[in-house]
């Protein structure tokens, strides 16, 4: 490693705490590496998965620093968050961040990238063994002990809610927490039809991958991919034979238990993830209405539809302030089939794959999406047709944003009774964490 690699380590991290307004990681880092073109692929991957690994520990890195450095004691945890932001991190110099994060790594045995490995030197050493004197004291406290899984001492309440109501025994917790530490596999989902995951078009695919050097793995819940090659350069991506969609979203779409024929409004259909995988089971008969608040994502919906030979979507704006305009073949038989809500939401069930947003969540975030929730619910439900489904869905784990919204709306709505619902996900599966309930209009 040569001084100049461990300084971009150190200059990415820097500048990366510079921005006033923190943006998407992986787009930041989209801008950062073309402006230091003179990086190699293997070093740009090495930096990238440093980043990830700053992004899960930023707070852990500055908590254990404070404690190291007796400004702060491990019994008031929570205070101390209360007080803590982001920005307190630039007192703290760059090398001393990196080793702490290079620990931590190690602690939870955990790849550690080269660029962070070759900053251990004698500092490392004298953090790490006050570190191993002080870990068994903190992992006996809670919140100190899902600090250092990146939890942020103020989400605890929250989770352990969520824990609550799942009924999430000591090992489910403890691995729904240790699952934050690494991002889910890429889930894939074939494109035709196939409901045996284990068919052997699955199969084909799985080989066909793994020989242009994707690492592809067939499980019991589908095909995923760990590595490897760019999946979308393969041929088979530019065939369209599979989009890349998170399995619990899969199951999302699969509580839509459409048929050939029938109708189906997606309401927030964003890039059309769910509606390309809900017009699959449809053969070109019958009809899905795709809307979003933005016209660009449905462009998207447009060309990915094109590309999977679905001619059956047809797409428009819609904002949820007021019930849609009914296309006349909806309007005719008084309403849809099927109405998708996969509603904005805080996202906190994807933080394992992008660990950058969880610092930007915040309490007020959480009321604004839960006012946006119930207001798409009280303008879309009048387009489910009697004895049709209305099916609600977040990627959040948050009780309030699931559970809590579909016990309001159904207390509101006498019209709709509760088929099922379920956090899909983790901890249960190797994927985002998501939430799905099914009601249906009398
Ligand atoms: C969870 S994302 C949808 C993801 C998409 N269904 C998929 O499977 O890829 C939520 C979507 O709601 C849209 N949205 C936000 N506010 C909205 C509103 N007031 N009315 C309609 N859509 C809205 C966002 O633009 C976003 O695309």
């Amino acid at each position: 490693m040569s001084f100049n690699e461990k300084s971009h380590v150190n200059l990415l991290w820097r500048d990366w705490l510079k921005q006033a307004e923190k943006k998407p990681l992986d787009r930041w880092l989209k801008t950062w590496f073309k402006q230091n073109r003179h990086l190699s692929r293997s070093q740009k991957l090495d930096l990238s998965q440093a980043m990830f690994a700053a992004m899960r520990f930023l707070q852990t890195a500055s908590f254990l620093d404070a404690h190291f450095e007796n400004i702060q004691s491990e019994t008031d945890v929570e205070t101390w968050d209360k007080h803590w932001q982001i920005a307190d991190l630039a007192d703290l110099s760059s090398s001393r961040f990196w080793q702490w994060v290079n620990l931590l790594l190690e602690y939870h045995q955990l790849e550690q990238p080269d660029c962070l490995l070759n900053l251990q030197n004698q500092t490392y050493d004298e953090l790490k063994t006050w570190f191993e004197q002080q870990v068994g004291k903190l992992a006996k406290e809670p919140a100190a002990k899902a600090m250092l899984y990146g939890i942020r001492p103020q989400w605890q309440p929250l989770l352990t809610q969520r824990s609550i109501l799942n009924q999430w025994n000591d090992a489910e917790y403890q691995q729904f927490i240790a699952k934050q530490l690494v991002s889910p596999p890429l889930w894939l989902r074939l494109t035709q039809a196939s409901q045996d995951k284990m068919g052997d078009t699955v199969k084909r695919l799985s080989e066909a991958l793994n020989k242009q050097g994707v690492d592809a793995q067939l499980t019991e819940q589908g095909l995923c991919i760990n590595g490897g090659q760019d999946i979308t350069l393969t041929e088979n991506y530019k065939q369209g034979e599979f989009e890349i969609q998170d399995l619990a979203s899969q199951q999302i779409a699969e509580a839509v238990q459409v048929k050939p024929g029938q109708k189906i409004w997606d309401t927030c259909a964003g890039a059309g993830g769910k509606s390309l995988a809900i017009a699959a089971k449809m053969k070109n008969k019958g009809c899905v209405v795709a809307t979003d608040l933005h016209e660009y994502k449905l462009a998207e919906v447009k060309k990915r539809a094109k590309r999977a030979g679905y001619f059956n979507i047809r797409t428009f704006a819609w904002n949820g302030e007021k019930p849609l305009k009914l296309p006349k073949e909806a309007a005719q038989q008084k309403g849809f089939d099927w109405v998708l809500i996969d509603a904005p939401c805080t996202s906190a069930g994807t933080w394992r794959r992008n660990p950058d947003a969880k610092w930007r969540f915040n309490e007020s975030d959480t009321q604004q999406q839960l006012a946006i929730q119930q207001q798409i619910l009280n303008q879309a439900h009048y387009a489910v047709r009697a004895g049709g489904c209305l099916v609600y869905a977040t990627c959040s784990w948050q009780v309030s944003e699931n559970e809590a919204q579909v016990a309001d709306f159904l207390a509101k709505n006498k019209q709709f009774s509760l088929i099922k619902q379920q956090l899909l996900g983790a901890p249960y599966q190797n994927s985002d964490t998501m939430f799905v309930a099914v009601m249906q209009k009398a």
